[in-house]
């Protein structure tokens, strides 16, 4: 049994139109399915955590595929993409088709993976979790009604730019505290903390791009004792990771990561607000089960 769970409102509405082509193949074929629609901000995990059998298939971008994984994380069922959102980094890293009808005959096909997911308390997330400067980013994009405006534009990346702009305009960086399963770093002047399972957040910009994904490490990226102004030089290199070699960047690896801070940083995972700092992430390796 096929559960699809679409959010008809991702990607401006290119969750719904996208059903509707995947409903079109599905009535050619012989298969067994269902279709739940969200309707509100975390339904896609009330429905997938009521899901016991078969596998789920999304339509919906990054924020309904980690509604899905809270969902079913602990039920071991397989769950399938078909990317609808306006990011889709979590399809981006795992090379599934953009083409929704490719990424379901992909689906089909059953080649399944196993991935590892990031666990902060009871939340699991499953690309990148960012803290301070990017949680920040990540709520003003969430807030902002310019997804709506710019449809026809590249909705994604434009309204990230747009809030990293609005964002740098007042942010002031923390010093922290960091430690990285047995050591310990206190870090000056901190914007952002990276914590990512895989390399992609905020439409393909590769912050962390020697995340696996399936390794069992996070790879990390520290901006630390930067200006404002070389912060803006700095930026557009992250679209191509080559950010990474920037004398106030420093990328790490580890397994249990807890971050303290001077003052609050606000906490995303996988572009969804999921807290405050003082923080502990730890790695779940292997907990999702991908087809
Ligand atoms: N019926 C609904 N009305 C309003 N919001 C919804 C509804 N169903 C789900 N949502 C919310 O929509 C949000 C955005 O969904 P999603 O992240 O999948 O799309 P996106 O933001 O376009 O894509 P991406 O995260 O890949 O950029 C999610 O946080 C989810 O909670």
């Amino acid at each position: 049994m096929y559960h699809f769970i679409v959010n008809k409102v991702s990607g401006n509405g290119k969750g719904l139109s996208i059903w509707k082509d995947v409903e079109k193949i599905l009535a050619v074929t012989q298969l067994n399915y269902q279709v739940f629609f969200t309707n509100y901000p975390s339904h896609a995990t009330e429905i997938s955590k009521k899901i016991n059998n078969g596998v789920i298939i999304v339509i919906g971008g990054d924020g309904t595929i980690h509604e899905v994984i809270n969902g079913l994380i602990k039920s071991n069922i397989p769950m399938g993409i078909i990317a609808a959102g306006s990011g889709n980094d979590f399809a981006r890293a795992l090379n599934i088709p953009m083409n929704a009808a490719e990424a379901f005959e992909s689906i089909l096909a059953g080649n399944e993976r196993t991935v590892d997911v990031g666990r902060i308390g009871d939340k699991s997330c499953a690309t990148v979790i960012g803290i301070g400067f990017d949680g920040q980013v990540a709520q003003t994009v969430n807030a902002s009604k310019t997804k709506k405006w710019m449809k026809f534009f590249r909705p994604g990346k434009m309204s990230y730019i747009i809030s990293v702009f609005k964002v740098l305009f007042d942010y002031k960086p923390a010093n922290i505290s960091i430690k990285i399963d047995d050591k310990t770093e206190e870090m000056m002047d901190v914007w952002l903390v990276a914590v990512a399972n895989f390399p992609y957040y905020a439409g393909g910009m590769a912050i962390c791009p020697n995340a696996k994904g399936n390794d069992g490490y996070f790879e990390l990226c520290v901006v630390h004792g930067m200006s404002k102004l070389q912060f803006i030089r700095t930026f557009p290199g992250v679209f191509k990771g080559k950010h990474v070699s920037h004398p106030s960047i420093k990328m790490l690896t580890g397994k249990q990561i807890e971050i303290s801070s001077s003052s609050t940083m606000i906490v995303h995972g996988d572009g969804e607000i999921i807290g405050e700092t003082p923080i502990k992430i730890n790695m779940e390796e292997n907990a999702l089960r991908v087809v």
